[in-house]
């Protein structure tokens, strides 16, 4: 009898490979938004064209089902979500890929292609529809946004629809979820049919055409919309009238500022009591930690342990959090550290856990409300459709500086942060309006510079949210003229060339979805979590280390505790770098120990907070009383009195952060998207010395002024 291989035993077992399914369609259509429904997941999306730029993948666990309705092997299925394309013509790097995947070049040829169009503009989507449909590919039309085109009184006959393409058609909503599991089911029939399936030889709807191809594909399109649509009586609201205001040159703009600035202003009206909150609670537990820890010297036996574990524990934690790697190095310096940490007095463990640690953290998560309410507004302002009016106002002044009109997306995803900003310029044709753009962006505010603004606005204008807003829209604009401007002068010298206009399609007005917004608020608030409970928490405990390393040696004698917490952190090594550098940051009023900041802030923007919380809080008498950060920054004053934070200092610290390039992360990306190190480091050197020279600038004006009081 003859045994059955290994190998045939094998195969038999192993699961099949997942079958490829292609999400393919227009530019905001809602391919993203369906992958996300149909996944699971929560990948970006927003109402205007040119949000997805690469290839994201899921995989969608599907069970086949049989007669007996018993549940059979399951056979995965990879679900694709393309960048969106106008025809397999690419004229972007964006839609090369997206054409590349589709034709097989790239990754292979599909199981299954799904051409998402809009129901609300079939007549438009359906031209790359005949493209596809050409291929002769197993596909299906999903035909999303029904809900909307409902509301519009536009109803679709899937079936006659389905006539014409030759292939299966499904209504669907990803907003609402309607159609999903049919789509499913269809997805899953085209794959892995039950039935035998015929070939697919569909004709081209430019076969025998005389004239323009393009031309002939517009009016199949049209002809069958037409056929396969009603129109009856809209129920929805219509907004498009607005457009006449929205977009002109100076009302859009004034429209634009206005919107802009009541988001900062209810960012400060409703972010008061959170804070005050979270403040609280850390200084709470700040307090009872304090309590915990023994305050007499233990048994050194018994301690170490204790102490080595839980900074172990917490460098895990950290590692797990930052999804770093061990490496022996890494492994061998954490264990390392952990054994100090064992070995130290308990007086400066106490001081390790409570300045170091939960000072460090708290400094940062207090702001944690303004980038959530910051987020949520910005991601209904995106959806509704509100943002891309924007992008048509502000088109018209970026070309004139040699901006192209499409790096408004990138630049809108560069106040979140400038990575993804600096991905989307994909959607840039030609090179040098992408280098520029690319070089420019970091310029524009992301969400890390947000925790340092909102430590001047309370600094300064801690009782006025209208005053403390106008600061912050400031900070924004100065951000966004310095990239334009910038973008000007490298048009005009380095990267010379005439920018191309932008073809933006306007979208419709749609209702934004509070469950977007709610979520893209949580992954921000995630994300800022995450950098907090490692990179941030991390520099905290080597920032406290160099702040208390080496001690003042004990034999010299201080008139109070106050000062001999002053001299020690500047006997210290920060303080040591803090003098060093203090002759280079003088003229622009900061003094050594925002100078410790200054330099700690060059690993990441955010942690100048937590480094001043650390530097001030350790030259603080009874540190681990709840006072807020601000309160203690507003009470410094340098050795002849006056206050360390003045307007003058504060506007000066702005100006800089505002500017300034302190992201390593960004200075990898520029150099991966641009392939040259050259230019990462030309945007480091341009723009930290345009960051001095500008802080400077201000600085001495308002000294001059007389503002070295806090307003
Ligand atoms: N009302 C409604 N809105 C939808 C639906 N699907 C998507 N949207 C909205 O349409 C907009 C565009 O959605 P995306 O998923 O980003 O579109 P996309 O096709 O991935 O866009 P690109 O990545 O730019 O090509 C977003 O504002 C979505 O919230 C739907 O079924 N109904
Ligand atoms: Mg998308």
């Amino acid at each position: 009898m003859n045994q059955p291989s290994a190998f045939a035993e094998r195969t038999a077992a192993s699961p099949p490979p997942p079958s490829t399914v292609l999400l393919v369609g227009n530019p905001n259509v809602g391919k993203t938004s369906l992958f996300n429904a149909l996944a699971g997941l929560r990948a970006k999306t927003a109402n205007y064209p040119g949000i997805t730029v690469d290839l994201r993948e899921a995989v969608l666990p599907v069970a086949a089902v049989d007669d007996d309705s018993r549940c059979q092997a399951t056979s995965d299925i990879c679900l694709i979500d393309l960048p969106g394309l106008y025809s397999l013509d690419p004229a972007s790097p964006e839609e090369e890929i997206a054409a590349r995947r589709i034709s097989g070049q790239l990754g292979g040829i599909a199981d299954c292609v799904v051409v998402v169009v809009d129901a609300t503009n079939m007549a438009r989507t359906l031209v790359l529809a005949s493209e596809i449909l050409e291929l002769n590919l197993p596909t299906v039309v999903a035909v999303n946004l029904i809900d909307a085109a409902e509301s519009r009184g536009i109803q679709v006959q899937t079936d006659r629809l389905s006539e014409r393409l030759g292939c299966p058609v499904v209504a669907v909503s990803a907003r609402t979820g309607r159609g999903l599991a049919e789509l499913r089911e269809s997805i899953y029939q085209v794959v892995k049919p039950t039935k035998p399936v015929l070939p697919i030889a569909r004709a081209s709807c430019v076969a025998g055409c005389t004239g323009c191809p393009y031309a002939a594909r517009f009016d199949w399109a049209d002809g069958v919309a037409g056929a396969s649509t009603q129109q009856g009586e809209s129920h929805g609201v219509q907004l498009e009238w607005l457009d006449r205001w929205l977009t002109s040159r100076w009302v859009g703009l004034v429209a634009l500022l206005a919107v802009m600035f009541s988001v900062f202003f209810l960012i400060f009206s409703l972010a008061d009591i959170p804070m005050s909150v979270i403040e609280t609670c850390f200084g709470w537990a700040g307090d009872r930690i304090g309590d915990l820890l023994p305050h007499q010297p233990l048994n050194r036996l018994l301690w170490f342990p204790i102490a080595a574990a839980s900074s172990l524990a917490v460098a895990a934690g950290a590692f797990k959090l930052n999804e770093t790697r061990w490496t022996p190095v890494s492994g061998t310096l954490v264990v390392l550290v952990s054994v100090l940490i064992g070995l130290m007095p308990l007086e400066d463990f106490r001081s390790l856990v409570i300045e170091g640690v939960i000072g460090g953290i708290a400094g940062v998560v207090v702001f944690l409300p303004q980038i959530c309410i910051l987020f949520f507004f910005i991601t209904l302002l995106e959806d509704s459709g509100y943002m891309a009016r924007g992008a048509f106002v502000m088109e018209r002044i970026m070309r004139r500086v040699g901006l192209p009109g499409k790096a408004f997306v990138p630049m809108l995803s560069a106040h979140a942060c400038a990575i993804p900003g600096i991905m989307a310029a994909r959607t840039i044709e030609t090179w040098r309006d992408r280098l520029v753009t690319i070089l420019v962006l970091p310029l524009l505010t992301c969400s890390a510079r947000l925790p340092v603004y909102v430590m001047v606005a309370a600094l300064l204008f801690g009782d006025s949210p209208a005053k403390a807003a106008l600061m912050f829209a400031g900070a924004y604009l100065l951000g966004l003229i310095a990239a334009l401007s910038t973008a000007f002068v490298l048009k005009k010298t380095v990267v010379r060339g005439e920018a191309s206009p932008m073809i933006l399609e306007l979208p419709r007005y749609r209702l934004p979805s509070l469950r977007n917004a709610w979520f893209t608020m949580l992954d921000r608030a995630f994300v800022f979590l995450r950098q907090a409970g490692s990179t941030i928490l991390l520099i905290s405990v080597v920032l406290w280390a160099l702040a208390t390393y080496p001690k003042l040696p004990e034999s010299q004698d201080y008139s109070s505790d106050l000062t001999r917490a002053q001299a020690s952190l500047e006997y210290s090594y920060a303080g040591r770098a803090g003098r060093l550098v203090e002759p280079v940051f003088a003229p622009l009023g900061f003094d050594w120990k925002i100078d410790v900041g200054i330099i700690s802030s060059f690993a990441a923007r955010e942690v100048l907070v937590s480094t001043l919380s650390i530097v001030y809080g350790l030259g603080e008498e009874g540190a681990d009383d709840a006072r807020g950060l601000v309160e203690t920054l507003r009470d410094q004053t340098a050795a002849d009195g006056s206050p360390v934070f003045s307007t003058a200092t504060c506007f000066s610290l702005l100006v800089f952060f505002v500017l300034a390039m302190q992201c390593l992360p960004t200075q990898v990306v520029t150099k991966r998207e641009t392939g040259s190190w050259k230019w990462a480091i030309l945007q480091f050197v341009y723009m930290t010395m345009l960051a001095y020279v500008a802080a400077l600038v201000v600085y001495q004006t308002l000294a001059a002024a007389g503002y070295d009081q806090i307003t």
